[in-house]
């Protein structure tokens, strides 16, 4: 694969769902390397974004042309750990899965969960931690597997905001730290965690599950760390706001 083809892609994706007006016609690509957070009303189809780009639902019509077997990772809203595994054993579980020798990646899972803050809790079971660290667990599970592309439906969407900025924060970190950064595509209800996080920013259209705004974010990623106290930051979460209000099913009322 070039560098420069797209991660994954949807070009004239059109999803039918029984008792409702068709998604789409939806195109985007992913590029290599970069943030791009999908946002949209309830029922615009942004979830069904994700499973599209994930291979994990077929459109109806159009072409979804998704990474290669086993290089996409996906974050969902609840942790999805196993409860009776520790931590460590939880991240090793897709390493393991992939063909990993037990002992190799469990030794990649403590790595990967030190890189997100939880290096001295490897034996803890999913419900001795809070719902701030069971979240840094589900995101070490995706990341263990170094995927070109995540996925992440809402991921701090039921967490409090202080978890949530600290959380969003370390993702971004992570992202940044790496050698050869995935893809991410995230959904959110939060205008600011997109423009904090995200490169660009995809508003889905609620009444046509179309896209209705692409728009890059101002500055460049890594993101300074005193970049919300940024006039171009204020500006954007303002900017984004209005589109977002524009895409809403009742804007016509
Ligand atoms: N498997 C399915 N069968 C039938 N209808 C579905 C299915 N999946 C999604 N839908 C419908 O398609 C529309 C888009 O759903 P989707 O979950 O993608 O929206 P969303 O933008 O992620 O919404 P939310 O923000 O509420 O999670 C909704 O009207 C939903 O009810």
């Amino acid at each position: 694969m070039a560098d420069d083809s797209p991660v994954a892609s949807l070009s004239d994706v059109i999803v039918r769902y029984p008792g409702r007006a068709p998604l789409g016609p939806l195109t985007l690509s992913i590029q290599p390397g970069e943030i791009v957070a999908l946002v949209g009303a309830s029922g615009a189809g942004k979830s069904t974004a994700l499973r599209l780009l994930a291979g994990l639902e077929a459109p109806s019509e159009g072409v979804a042309t998704t990474a290669p077997a086993g290089r996409t990772a996906f974050v969902f809203q609840s942790p999805t750990l196993m409860p009776w595994a520790d931590a460590r054993a939880n991240v090793a579980l897709p390493l393991e899965l992939a063909g990993a020798p037990k002992d190799q990646a469990l030794d990649r899972a403590a790595v990967a969960l030190a890189a997100v803050g939880l290096g001295e809790r490897l034996s803890a079971r999913p419900l001795q931690l809070s719902g701030g660290m069971a979240m840094r667990v589900s995101i070490a599970r995706a990341l263990v597997t170094e995927p070109d592309l995540l996925l992440l439906d809402e991921p701090f969407a039921a967490l409090d905001s202080i978890t949530r900025r600290h959380l969003i924060e370390d993702l971004h970190r992570l992202w940044a730290a790496r050698e050869r950064p995935p893809a991410v595509v995230f959904v959110t209800h939060d205008v600011e965690e997109a423009v904090y996080l995200a490169g660009r920013t995809i508003v889905l259209d609620a009444v046509s599950g179309q896209v209705a705004m692409a728009r890059p974010a101002p500055g460049d990623l890594p993101r300074p760390a005193n970049w919300r106290a940024a006039p171009d930051y204020r500006d954007a979460v303002e900017a984004l706001a209005a589109a977002l209000a524009h895409a809403m099913p009742d804007r016509v009322a």
